[in-house]
């Protein structure tokens, strides 16, 4: 992938809900692309020593928020890279219209029960969102707050059918 040039040097973010694939796809996209790739989340525990739940219980989701915000936001407008954004960020503060003024936006789109069975499969503790909750709690969960974030998402540039979409696709994207 060395010799590829980046015809658009704007970031691309992925958003999306949780388990939809933003880290593991965008690591894919990215190397694919020749692109930086920069997952928000692992940004932050770099910067905070200590795990994304363990931040939640000792500092309050508010502050993550901001923290969360301020790391995106100091992301270089000129940098080619692949962002994997959190599942909250486009949700809080001006994030998303942020998103959209500086790069391109690509939301993943997966239905509650296809996010629900991935996210089963993970250690629901590493994600402080879910509450702990699993089982049909957790399904029930994903629905409502899907529904409350969707607005959000649709605001990307792009939607992708996670499920159905292929590299290619996307890689065309962001030519
Ligand atoms: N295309 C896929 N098909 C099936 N499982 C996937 C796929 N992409 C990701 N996963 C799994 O879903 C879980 C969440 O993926 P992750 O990339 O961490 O999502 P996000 O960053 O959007 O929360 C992981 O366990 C991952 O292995
Ligand atoms: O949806 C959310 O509110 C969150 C999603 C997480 O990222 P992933 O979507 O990569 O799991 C992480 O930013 C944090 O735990 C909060
Ligand atoms: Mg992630």
């Amino acid at each position: 992938m060395e010799h590829h040039t980046t015809a658009n040097p704007k970031p691309v973010f992925i958003v999306g809900f949780m388990g939809s694939g933003k880290t593991t796809w965008g690591r894919k996209l990215a190397d694919k692309t020749g692109r930086t790739f920069i997952d928000l989340d692992e940004v932050i525990v770099q910067e905070i020593g200590m795990p994304i739940a363990a931040y939640f219980t000792e500092y309050g989701e508010h502050a993550f928020r901001e923290l969360e915000s301020r790391t995106l936001k100091n992301i270089a407008p000129d940098l080619p890279a692949v962002v994997s954004t959190g599942g909250g960020t486009p949700c809080y503060f001006d994030n998303m219209a942020w998103m959209n003024r500086h790069g391109i936006t690509i939301y993943f789109q997966l239905p509650p029960k296809a996010l629900w069975s991935r996210l089963m499969q993970t250690d629901i503790g590493t994600r402080p969102a879910l509450n702990g909750l699993s089982g049909p709690e957790l399904l029930d969960y994903i629905t409502a707050k899907l529904a409350e974030r969707a607005p959000y998402y649709e605001q990307a540039s792009y939607t992708v059918n996670q499920l159905a979409v292929r590299p290619e696709e996307l890689i065309a994207l962001i030519k």
